[in-house]
């Protein structure tokens, strides 16, 4: 019904019948109206699409390995930041130290991906190692001297369940960090990948219990060395833990990364990006401390126990639920059994260990920080379900939790740290 036509028809009736023409006015608006929320329904429909997609995409960019131009290419500011002839050179914390700068920016390399506190990409090395450079953004406003002392103590935290440091690269207008590749990626994509709406699954990996709980322990004991060796009442010693801060090696084991860097990241960042700052005592209290890491932690255990996604795990929270919460709620209204994820529900005689998994992710997620156990007591409750479903002793069991740098009083966690050894 084109408006001149419609024009006309009135014109016509209203000779004739003047409530025909004021109907026909009438149905000519309807239409409009009609027309342009269609039209407003297909835009948002497309919006969510495209932004859904988005991981997915980044995802099988990197599986494709479509994109392979040295790492100096990938970013022009990198380039001209670097390249220049005083750049200096990388500071090693490792054995590996057989590459420089020059070799690093020339190195085939993918982007992985951009985080809240900057881009990273993955660099093959001539000697075919992996390596992971991340380019730090967003940072507190520090000396050379004060970031490189934060780093090299950082480094000095070495526990087989925490993401090393190879080296890192310090001058005025770049910081760069460079770490091992996890080469089985992170554990959000392991939980997640293939499921959920518009996606069918084919090439999924079954997670099953043992690997799920293999993940809450090696977390669990890289939580609490940080916890042992962190002096500080204020900060929380990792202060971003979430699913896609845990990496996956060749054998599946986790790699916590993204720890401590409340200090080196400008306070405004930190509290609209990191993940204690979604704690509840944050919103209510603006205070974090290492009883919001604890939370954090019962986060992550309630997505590895439900398979559900966490609004701490997605960027920006857009997406996801607050598990915290709607798990509170799942145990009152007693449909407890509603909270697995299918894929380990059916590992029944496994049952008996996730409820115990789950009575400590909600010990942790308790609302009040005085009420959540110390990390090291959440470990130790961890290692207990490990034990038992292992047949393993306690004694033998805890041997894996020693750190390389040192010796152990019994505990097993310990630590070189500024060349004075802690330990509990
Ligand atoms: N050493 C690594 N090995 C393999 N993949 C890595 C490594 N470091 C980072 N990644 C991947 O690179 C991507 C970007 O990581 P990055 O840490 O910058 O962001 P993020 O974890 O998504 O968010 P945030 O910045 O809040 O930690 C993620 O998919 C992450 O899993």
């Amino acid at each position: 019904l084109s408006p001149e036509g419609a024009q006309n028809q009135v014109t016509e009736n209203k000779k004739s019948n003047p409530f025909v023409a004021t109907s026909l006015i009438l149905i000519f608006i309807v239409l409009d109206v009609i027309a342009f929320v269609l039209v407003l329904l297909l835009l948002r429909a497309y919006w969510e699409s495209k932004k859904s997609g988005k991981r997915d995409e980044r995802k099988l960019d990197i599986e494709n390995n479509k994109d392979e131009r040295p790492l100096e290419h990938h970013d022009d500011s990198l380039n001209r930041g670097a390249a220049s002839e005083e750049r200096g050179k990388l500071e090693f914390f490792s054995e590996e130290r057989g590459f420089e700068l020059g070799d690093l920016l020339k190195a085939s390399a993918d982007a992985l991906g951009k985080g809240n506190f900057g881009a990273c990409y993955k660099a093959v090395l001539g000697n075919g190692t992996s390596v992971v450079v991340k380019r730090l953004k967003d940072l507190a406003p520090s000396t050379g001297d004060e970031f490189a002392t934060h780093i090299r103590a950082l480094s000095a935290l070495k526990h087989p369940n925490l993401l090393s440091f190879l080296a890192f690269y310090n001058n005025r207008d770049e910081r760069l960090l460079v770490h091992r590749f996890a080469r089985n990626g992170n554990l959000f994509d392991r939980i997640h990948a293939g499921r959920g709406e518009n996606r069918r699954g084919e090439n999924r990996v079954p997670f099953k219990w043992h690997s799920r709980l293999q993940v809450a322990r090696g977390v669990a004991r890289a939580m609490a060395y940080l916890h042992v060796n962190s002096n500080s009442p204020t900060a929380a010693p990792h202060g971003n833990l979430k699913s896609s801060n845990v990496l996956l090696d060749e054998n599946d084991m986790p790699r916590v990364s993204d720890y401590g860097y409340s200090s080196i990241i400008s306070t405004s960042a930190a509290v609209q990006r990191m993940a204690v700052y979604r704690s509840p005592e944050y919103q209510h209290r603006r205070r974090v401390s290492k009883k919001s890491d604890v939370w954090t932690y019962g986060s992550l255990l309630l997505e590895l126990l439900s398979g559900k996604a966490s609004c701490l795990s997605y960027p920006g929270g857009e997406r996801g639920i607050d598990l915290c919460n709607w798990v509170h709620v799942a145990v009152r209204e007693e449909w407890t059994a509603e909270i697995f994820d299918a894929e380990i529900a059916a590992q029944r005689n496994a049952s008996q260990d996730m409820l115990k998994l789950l009575q400590i992710a909600l010990r942790c997620c308790e609302k009040s920080p005085e009420q959540r156990p110390e990390m090291v007591d959440v470990m130790r409750s961890v290692e207990g379900i490990a034990a038992r479903e292992s047949g393993d002793d306690e004694s033998s069991d805890r041997s894996s939790v020693d750190d390389h740098s040192g010796s152990t009083n019994g505990s097993g966690i310990s630590v070189e740290y500024n060349r004075k050894f802690v330990s509990i």
